[in-house]
């Protein structure tokens, strides 16, 4: 694909988010490129929705850089041009779908006369045509989920940070969840990040990140990851580079803000 963009849409250098008086992310530096899915993986506790809340704006005490689509992350300007999906779903459960939609959609200055063409591509994005009209406090969570991917895609956000967005999801909405951000990435141009703890879904992402104890242990595509540590699949790659780590460093779990687990969950 031609990238109009050269740039990146997100840069980082010597970035550090302290929470609760613990460093949470420590000096990270990575780019994340324009029109590509990167996958943000590490385990529980690791730093991935603090690094998306970085992103977003929403996180105190960040230090270092952090280039959001050539702004500072958490400029105004951005906020149009960012889709962030927590992972709480965050619809309004007394309105329908599409009352949540063209609610957001007047919040984000959408004019008027396109807010109906847009909240109906939203829906159909997210396959909840036929439930434009339930009530969100009716909906199931993975339903209430979508609607707030919903909301993140109105206005065509050049870059989507979503947080965990399948999970919880049977294997077909998964599935085609994956192929909704495929064609984002593909067809819109859109950059998207999205964060998992399931190594399998690594494996449908052009790039990765992978974290571990607010800590970069790789940034590269699934295959050079694969290559790299001999591995079979991004599961093994990543087992592999945290034993180098913690050869390499080897912190007691006391010092660390991670489960004692190794393995992800
Ligand atoms: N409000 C808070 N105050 C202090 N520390 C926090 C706060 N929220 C999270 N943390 C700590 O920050 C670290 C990173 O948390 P974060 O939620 O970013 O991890 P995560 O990788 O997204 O985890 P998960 O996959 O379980 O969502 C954890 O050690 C967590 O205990």
């Amino acid at each position: 694909m031609m990238n109009k963009h050269p740039e990146p849409a997100v840069e980082a250098a010597g970035l550090r988010v302290v929470r609760g008086g613990r460093t949470v992310l420590d000096d990270l530096a990575f780019a994340i490129p324009r029109g590509r899915i990167t996958g943000l993986l590490g385990p529980s506790g690791c730093g991935k929705s603090t690094l998306m809340r970085a992103l977003a704006g929403s996180q105190a005490h960040v230090t270092g850089t952090l280039t959001v689509l050539g702004r500072p992350a958490g400029h105004r300007d951005l906020r149009p041009r960012v889709g962030y999906v927590t992972q709480a779903p965050s619809v309004y459960a007394d309105l329908t779908a599409r009352q949540n939609l063209d609610y957001y959609a007047a919040v984000l200055g959408i004019h008027r006369r396109d807010r109906p063409a847009q909240v109906d591509r939203a829906l159909h994005d997210v396959d909840l045509a036929s439930h434009a009209d339930a009530l969100a406090g009716a909906m199931s969570g993975g339903q209430r989920g979508r609607v707030s991917l919903a909301v993140a895609l109105l206005g065509e956000p050049e870059l989507l940070v979503l947080d965990e967005p399948t999970v919880g999801l049977d294997p077909v909405l998964r599935r085609d969840l994956w192929r909704l951000f495929h064609r984002l990435a593909d067809e819109r141009g859109a950059t998207v990040l999205v964060s998992s703890h399931v190594m399998d879904e690594a494996e449908r992402c052009h790039r990765l990140l992978l974290l571990r104890d607010g800590r970069l242990l790789a940034d590269d595509t699934p295959d050079a990851l694969r290559r790299s540590t001999s591995s079979d699949t991004v599961e093994e790659a990543f087992l592999h580079l945290v034993d180098q780590a913690d050869a390499a460093d080897p912190r007691t779990p006391a010092d660390t803000a991670a489960p004692t687990e190794a393995t992800p969950r």
